[in-house]
């Protein structure tokens, strides 16, 4: 007699013989491309679109085969539908769906069926597969009489959904769209237009959500933003790399993931500094600061500057330099637009000596015009005008400012004199992630004189029109023997079909746009969105002109001095109250022992926010224990070493203790992984409090928590993020004594 698992197993592997087919099928069309050879450079550009599809096609289908079809939905009306990663639909007769996408309207009650509010569904089964088998079954019958299912917050799933958040951590995050609750569910699939602001506490599936639904709205609009592309920032390089995995595994690859120090393109701010340098920067005041240092770099000499001439002497004197850097200002230009009217002014000034020189009444317009070109032509005119007003990039501009506490004291003046030498550096010095919105700023500002580029633009644009021109002159000869058919020419003429050519650009959207400033996006989610600065909500304000966005964070938790702690003062200036908030409520990572821990910190922290409610609980109680300050180090290490439960361990260090417990771990445990950017799929990581921000662990060991809370001006939020890391387990090992807010730790 067949069971229930049999009966699944056989339609899950008939779903799989339908993965195969079409992997197949597309292996054979993209090799087909492949041999295609062609010298038409339309061709070319075809066969490389269809190599691109074809080649994600067969990511996307070796990206959903584990886990390929998750669930089943039984309807009172004798119904059924399977729901899974992606569609897949029965290619002979009525192309009925074999499987429906998670994403589909149509797989919504999976996610939303309750026992009271049943919709139809009469039964919600989780399939369970390990590679192509399926291992188990979780159902739920909703008719049974309502209410029932409202035990533990009225979870969907709840037996699929324990056995996952129990599941050891690998260092690598995992999707969640087996087990995706009501109210996440709710966020996810919420409309695409406007300001959405997602606000929960640790563990509440913030992030989770924010990647489902960049995989829902691709997946809904593919439209509007496969064009535009969808931008996803993040906190840092080791939390991207974190949650890299995710969006792949839901078959999305065109999702262009980005810490707030890529922002400017060709720009990796990595380079760590001072939390209050990063502040300072992070200040909307920086906009007119560095308005005055532009205008600080359109310079007026103290005295006449004398330029040799061919051999004559020509000077330059104040006056006359001011008088062309009002009007080049005048025009309200950035600086580089507006360096030509300046240059323009300075050689129509020369040029007026050098005529008056000649004897003016001698010479007609030629003669002038003449004269004007080989000034504006000449190194040395060119060198004065570059030193008056110098033709500036974004990186320059802003290495000469922080090089120069001069031109920093012009800048800044209200500044203390201890912030400012903050900013000041060696040009030498990489950038940090605070200066890349600086770097976009100063682009606004500086612009482009990119009137050479357009140039060259033109003959491209020219030269494709003539080839255009030809084919369509041959298409002409050709189509000459019968003058009933509709031509080319009839349809079409050279400009159009040149034009054509040029928007076909191959590469993705978030290649693309990863490349250029200027980059609109269709939707922008912020990950830890509390840590942005006011400088980074600019840039990312103009990347995204339609406000478009999900931020998603925790205003609780906001370490980074820049970021704020409510969302109305962030979004104010962009959209004032026009934003919708979205609260999520239930902590899926941290257990209820711990949790409460962390809820005595928040306490002190705000009345402002609730904790969120633990789903489960672990019968581990989180504990402390007491060590002189000289035994800190080595007992941290001693209890990574030994710690024997399954999974990751953390051990969070405050910043000061980072170097001494970094060793004395790694010579215990000599696998550890620590330092600026650690490999979190090691068994035991050691890791800034800082750095943990957004990941988690089973076991966390803390180290020192009153330092935590003196090293920084947030050191309280910090507190709170390094408590609710942990999937299982907690110990707090310190040799200061505790703040009373950590009273209910148990004594180890
Ligand atoms: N519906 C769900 N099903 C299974 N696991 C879930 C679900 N929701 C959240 N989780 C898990 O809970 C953990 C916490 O999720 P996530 O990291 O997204 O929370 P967060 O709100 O971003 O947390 P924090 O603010 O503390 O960084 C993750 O392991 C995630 O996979």
């Amino acid at each position: 007699m067949s069971t229930e698992i049999d009966v699944e197993q056989e339609y899950v592997t008939m779903l799989y013989a339908h993965l195969d087919e079409l992997r197949a099928d597309t292996d054979t069309r993209l090799a087909r491309t492949l041999r295609e050879t062609s010298s038409n450079p339309q061709a070319m550009t075809q066969r490389d679109a269809a190599t691109a599809h074809y080649s994600e096609q067969l990511a996307q289908y070796g990206a959903v085969e584990n886990g390929l079809c998750f669930g089943r939905l039984d309807f009172a009306d004798g119904e059924r539908s399977y729901i899974g990663r992606i569609g897949l639909f029965d290619d002979e007769g009525d192309y009925e769906p074999l499987l429906m996408d998670w994403r589909a309207p149509a797989s919504r009650p999976f996610y939303l069926a309750t026992a009271a509010s049943p919709d139809g569904v009469r039964r919600r089964r989780h399939i369970r597969t390990s590679q192509r088998k399926v291992t188990g079954l979780d159902d739920e019958v909703l008719d049974l009489g309502a209410g029932e299912q409202d035990v533990h917050q009225g979870l969907t799933g709840e037996a699929a959904l324990l056995s996952a958040l129990n599941a050891s951590r690998t260092g690598r995050m995992s999707d969640i769209v087996e087990t995706i609750q009501a109210e996440q569910d709710e966020i996810i699939r919420s409309g695409l237009n406007g300001v959405l602001v997602v606000q929960g506490g640790p563990g509440t599936g913030k992030t989770a959500v924010a990647l489902h639904r960049a995989a829902y709205l691709l997946y809904t609009f593919r439209q509007q933003l496969s064009r535009r592309g969808v931008l996803i920032i993040g906190p840092n390089a080791t939390f991207l790399k974190y949650i890299g995995q995710v969006l792949p595994s839901l078959g999305e690859t065109g999702v262009l993931l980005q810490t707030v120090g890529e922002l400017y393109p060709g720009v990796r701010g990595t380079r760590p500094e001072p939390a209050r340098a990063a502040e300072i920067k992070g200040r909307i005041d920086m906009v007119d600061a560095l308005k005055k240092a532009v205008r600080d770099r359109q310079e007026v000499p103290d005295e006449p500057i004398v330029l040799t001439v061919e051999r004559e002497e020509l000077v330059l004197d104040p006056a006359m330099v001011k008088a062309a850097r009002a009007r080049a200002r005048r025009s309200r230009k950035p600086h580089n637009e507006a360096r030509p009217l300046f240059a323009e002014e300075i050689v129509a000034a020369l040029a007026r000596q050098e005529a008056e020189r000649l004897g003016a009444e001698f010479l007609d317009g030629d003669d002038l015009a003449d004269i004007r070109r080989e000034m504006a032509e000449d190194d040395v005119v060119q060198a004065a005008v570059e030193r008056l007003w110098p033709l500036l990039t974004p990186q320059r501009f802003l290495s000469d400012l922080y090089a120069s506490a001069d031109r920093l004291a012009f800048a800044l003046p209200h500044l203390a004199d201890d912030d400012r030498a903050l900013l000041l550096r060696s040009p030498r010095l990489g950038w940090t992630a605070a200066d890349a919105p600086l770097l976009d700023e100063a682009a606004e500002l500086l612009g482009v004189d990119d009137r050479a580029e357009r140039a060259a633009a033109e003959r491209r644009r020219r030269d494709e029109q003539d080839y255009a021109q030809g084919v369509l002159d041959i298409l002409q000869m050709e189509d000459d023997a019968d003058p009933d058919i509709l031509t080319a020419y009839d349809l079409i003429d050279a400009g159009r079909l040149a034009e054509r050519h040029d928007d076909e650009d191959y590469r993705t959207a978030a290649e693309r746009a990863a490349a250029d400033r200027t980059w609109t996006f269709g939707h922008v989610i912020v990950d830890e969105a509390q840590e942005l600065s006011a400088m980074a909500w600019r840039v990312l304000m103009r990347r995204c002109p339609s406000r478009s966005m999900t931020l998603v964070g925790d205003v609780a938790q906001t370490g980074a001095l820049a970021g704020t702690d409510t969302w109305a003062a962030i979004l104010a200036p962009y959209v004032a109250d026009r934003w919708r908030l979205a609260e999520l409520t239930v902590n899926y990572r941290t257990p209820a022992e711990v949790m409460a821990v962390a809820a005595d910190v928040l306490a002190e922290l705000t009345t402002d926010l609730a904790p969120p409610s633990s789903v489960r609980e672990t019968g581990i109680e989180p504990w402390r224990l007491r060590v002189p300050e000289t035994e800190l180090a080595g007992t941290l290490a001693k209890l990574a070493a030994t710690e024997t439960g399954q999974g990751t361990l953390a051990v969070l260090v405050p910043e000061s203790l980072a170097d001494e417990v970094g060793r004395a771990v790694a010579e215990a445990v000599p696998d550890a992984a620590l330092g600026e950017r650690p490999e979190l799929e090691s068994r035991v990581v050691v890791l800034t409090v800082r750095q943990s921000k957004g990941l988690e662990f089973d076991a966390v060991l803390l180290a020192e928590p009153t330092r935590v809370i003196t090293e920084s001006a947030r050191g309280m939020n910090d507190l709170y993020v390094a408590l609710t890391r942990a999937t299982q387990r907690v110990g707090v090992v310190h040799a200061a004594d505790l703040p009373p807010m950590l009273a209910r730790l148990a004594p180890r």
